[in-house]
C-alpha cells in the first residue's frame, strides 16, 4: 500500500537554495523514494517574488515527479505551515553593504518570530523544523522560543554544511574516501567560529588524528578552511553557496527522518545542558538518528584546545541571543 503524503513547507522557495532543493525533495531524495509529498512554498508577498515562485512551480510540474502529489504557493506563514510535517526555513535577509550584525539579527528576528508563532499555531505537533537562513542557530533559537506549544526538540539549525565541508577536507588530506570517514563532528555556531573536530574520527577503524598527526595543520589550515568556506565561495561565485547548502539540508532532514544506522552526523539542536552548554542554546553537536529522533552523542572527552574552541563559539552564540532577547 502506498504511504500517506506528508506536507513539506519550504520558505524562500524562489531563492537560490530553494531552486537547488525543491526538485530533490520532489524526487524523493529527502524522505525516501516511497514517500509522496505535498510542497507548501512560502515567499514574501511581493509581486516579483511570487511571480518567480510561479515559474519554479511550473518547472516542478514539468518534471512530472511521481511522488509530488501537490504544490501550493503562499505568502503567509499561517497558511503555508498548516499541518506541515517538515518545515525548511530557508528564506531570510542576507547582510547588505554596511549592515551591522545586530541590524541583521533584528530584521531576521522578526521573520523567525512570526514563523515560529505560525508553526506553533498551525503545524503538525510532530513537525520537524530545520533552519537554514542565517544566522541559522540564532534564527532557530528564535523560532523555537516563539513556539512554546511545540516540543523544543522539533527545532534544529543547519550545521551539516560545515560537517560535509570538514569530511571533504579530511578526505583530501588523507587521500581516503569521504564515504569511509566516521565519527566526524562540528561543535557550535554555523559561523567561522564553528569547531570542526576530527579527534574521534576513524577511517576503516583507524584514527584520523593519528593518521594526520599535525596539530599545526589542524589549527592553521583545516579549521580556517572549513570556517571560512562560505566566504571563499562568495568571493569565487559572487553569490553564496546554494547547491551545497541545499544538499546539506537534504542530508540533515533525510537522516533525521530515516535514521543514520548508528553513524554520527552533526545537527544544531537545543542543548539540554550537556558539555556545559546552557539549556536551549542552539548548538552543533554530534548526534545519531533513529526512529525519527536524534540522540546526542554523550561522554566525549573535551581537551583544553577543544574547550577553548567551544568557549569561543558558545560566547558568539550567547552574544547573538542577548542581541535578540528584547524581541522574544
Ligand atoms: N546554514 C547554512 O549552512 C547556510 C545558510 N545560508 C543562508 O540561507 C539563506 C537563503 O540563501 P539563498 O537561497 O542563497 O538566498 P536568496 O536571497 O537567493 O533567497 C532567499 C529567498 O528568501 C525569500 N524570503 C525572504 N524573507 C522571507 C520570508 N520572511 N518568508 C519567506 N521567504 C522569504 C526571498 O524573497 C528570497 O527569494 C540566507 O540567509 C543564506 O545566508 C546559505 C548557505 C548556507
Ligand atoms: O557564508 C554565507 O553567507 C553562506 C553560508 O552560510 C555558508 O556558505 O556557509
Amino acid at each position: 500500500m502506498s504511504k500517506k503524503p506528508v506536507r513539506v513547507a519550504v520558505t524562500g522557495a524562489a531563492g537560490q537554495i530553494g531552486y537547488a532543493i525543491l526538485f530533490r525533495i520532489a524526487s524523493g531524495e529527502m524522505l525516501g523514494k516511497d514517500q509522496p509529498v505535498v510542497l507548501s512554498l512560502l515567499e514574501v508577498p511581493m509581486e516579483k517574488a511570487q511571480q518567480a515562485l510561479q515559474g519554479v512551480i511550473m518547472e516542478l510540474q514539468d518534471c512530472a515527479f511521481p511522488l509530488l502529489v501537490g504544490i501550493e504557493a503562499h505568502s503567509d506563514p499561517l497558511t503555508a505551515f498548516k499541518d506541515v510535517d517538515y518545515a525548511l526555513l530557508i528564506g531570510s535577509r542576507p547582510r547588505g553593504p554596511g549592515m551591522e550584525r545586530a541590524e541583521l539579527l533584528a530584521v531576521n528576528a522578526e521573520i523567525f518570530t512570526a514563523q515560529g508563532k505560525a508553526l506553533d499555531k498551525v503545524a503538525s505537533r510532530n513537525v520537524k523544523v530545520l533552519v537554514v537562513g542565517n544566522p541559522a542557530n540564532t534564527n532557530a533559537y528564535i523560532a523555537m522560543k516563539s513556539a512554546p506549544s511545540l516540543p523544543r526538540k522539533n527545532f534544529t539549525a543547519m550545521l551539516r554544511l560545515d560537517h560535509n565541508r570538514a569530511l571533504s577536507q579530511i578526505a583530501a588530506k588523507t587521500g581516503k574516501a569521504v564515504a569511509d570517514i566516521e565519527k566526524m563532528t562540528v561543535w557550535g555556531n554555523h559561523s567561522p567560529t564553528m569547531y570542526a573536530d576530527y579527534r574521534f574520527a576513524t577511517i576503516k577503524g583507524e584514527s584520523v588524528k593519528t593518521m594526520i598527526n599535525d596539530e599545526v595543520w589542524n589549527k592553521d589550515t583545516f579549521l580556517p578552511t572549513v570556517g571560512k568556506r562560505g566566504a571563499a565561495i562568495i568571493a569565487a561565485r559572487g553569490v553564496s553557496s546554494a547547491a551545497s547548502a541545499a544538499n546539506a539540508a537534504i542530508d540533515h532532514m533525510r537522516d533525521w527522518a530515516l535514521g543514520t544506522n548508528g553513524k554520527w552526523v552533526t545537527m544544531g539542536i537545543p542543548s539540554d545542558g550537556q558539555y556545559g552548554i546552557p539549556k536551549d542554546t542552539m548548538f552543533g553537536f554530534a548526534v545519531t538518528c533513529e526512529g525519527g529522533e536524534y540522540k546526542l552523542v554523550e561522554g566525549l572527552e573535551v581537551d583544553a584546545f577543544s574547550q577553548e574552541r567551544i568557549n569561543v563559539t558558545l560566547k558568539e552564540l550567547q552574544d547573538e541571543q542577548a542581541g535578540v532577547a528584547h524581541l522574544l
